[in-house]
């Protein structure tokens, strides 16, 4: 078994979180720093070493807010006490409990071994650090000092690396746009729901907050002009720019994003559960500009935003991880969909 290395990716698995009982799933890790810790165990038991450990993550806790940087604790199967006992030190610190030593196995670590192993990742989900340390506060000593030196401007980190997105102007006519906003104004519309899944079953999170907007279907008629516009405008850029060939659409809706309720999407990846996978590229085509605030970000790149102007589309990787910034004033109507 070879450990992960300063180098490597995160394997994107989704261990159980003691917190909340579902999954957690590595990538959504992405846009902060995460430190993994594998704590020390006390020979060939599963029990770590509690009162080191305690004292560990809650020395590196006080540097990590779970806004920009995250600790992990893996521990190889269930311990209540200590679960307990690391769940009260709060949000920033979350126990991936690796009952079936997935997430062991794929960072290369032994569930049998004695020493303490630390892993640091960056905002793309990158290894930028791995070492081993023969007890777990020696290892949460060496990561306080580490934190110090690490980028606080995380909009900024990878600077070399613009977000792979690609921003079309003219994509429909403005026509077409106000009667797609007409359409969402006058149509059935619903509060826009999360994805989720139980089970690997497709599921709708309805008392999300993670996202506020209001979606609409559209009609027949407006869906295959808006067909007609995608092939011959934006099928194009995207072979030229991925090799990208267009198959087919999912979910076309007309979204509105208002100021007065908070309208905004936070950082999530647009097809990591089983009955969104076959989405390739995410498409938004702005239909308005009457608005503030609303732009499209790349948490895992640099901090450039984006807003395509009414007319325009912006169109991204479904890996990429993205956010809607809140809407400050009036409402965005969007054109949003995913090509397969
Ligand atoms: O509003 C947008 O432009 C993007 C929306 C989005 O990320 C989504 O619906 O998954
Ligand atoms: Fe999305």
């Amino acid at each position: 078994m070879s450990t992960l290395q300063k180098g490597d990716p995160l394997p994107w698995l989704a261990p159980l979180c003691a917190h909340t009982g579902a999954p957690f799933r590595i990538e959504a890790a992405g846009g902060r720093f995460s430190f993994f810790c594998f704590p020390r165990l006390q020979g060939q038991t599963t029990t770590a070493d509690d009162s080191t450990l305690i004292n560990a993550v809650r020395t590196l806790s006080a540097q990590t807010d779970g806004v920009t940087h995250l600790l992990f604790v893996v521990l190889p199967g269930g311990n209540d006490t200590l679960n307990a006992e690391l769940r009260a030190l709060g949000d920033a610190v979350r126990i991936l409990l690796d009952d079936d030593l997935a997430l062991h196995h794929a960072f290369g670590v032994s569930e049998k071994r004695s020493d303490s192993l630390w892993f640091v990742a960056n905002p793309r989900l990158k290894l930028l650090y791995a070492q081993s340390f023969p007890d777990d506060m020696v290892g949460a000593r060496t990561m306080v000092e580490l934190a110090r030196y690490l980028p606080p401007d995380l909009a900024h980190y990878n600077r070399q690396t613009p977000p792979p997105a690609l921003l079309m102007e003219s994509v429909i006519e403005p026509s077409l746009c106000q009667e797609l906003i007409e359409t969402h104004l006058l149509g059935d519309r619903y509060a826009s729901p999360a994805q989720t899944e139980i089970g690997g079953q497709a599921a709708h999170d309805h008392d999300n907050t993670r996202k506020s907007r209001t979606d609409s279907e559209i009609p027949e008629r407006l869906r295959n002009l808006v067909i007609k516009r995608l092939a011959a405008r934006v099928a194009p850029e995207l072979k030229r720019a991925y090799q990208f060939d267009m198959h087919g659409i999912e979910r076309l809706v007309v979204a509105c994003y208002d100021a007065a309720t908070g309208g905004r999407f936070d950082p999530h990846r647009d097809n990591t559960l089983t009955h969104t996978r076959d989405r390739k590229f995410a498409i938004s085509i702005n239909l308005n500009d009457e608005y503030e605030g609303g732009y499209i970000g790349f948490p895992e790149y640099t901090g450039t935003l984006y807003r395509p102007p009414a007319t325009g589309a912006i169109a991204f990787s479904c890996s990429l991880m993205h956010v809607v910034t809140p809407i400050t004033k009036g409402r965005r109507f969007a054109l949003l969909l995913f090509l397969t």
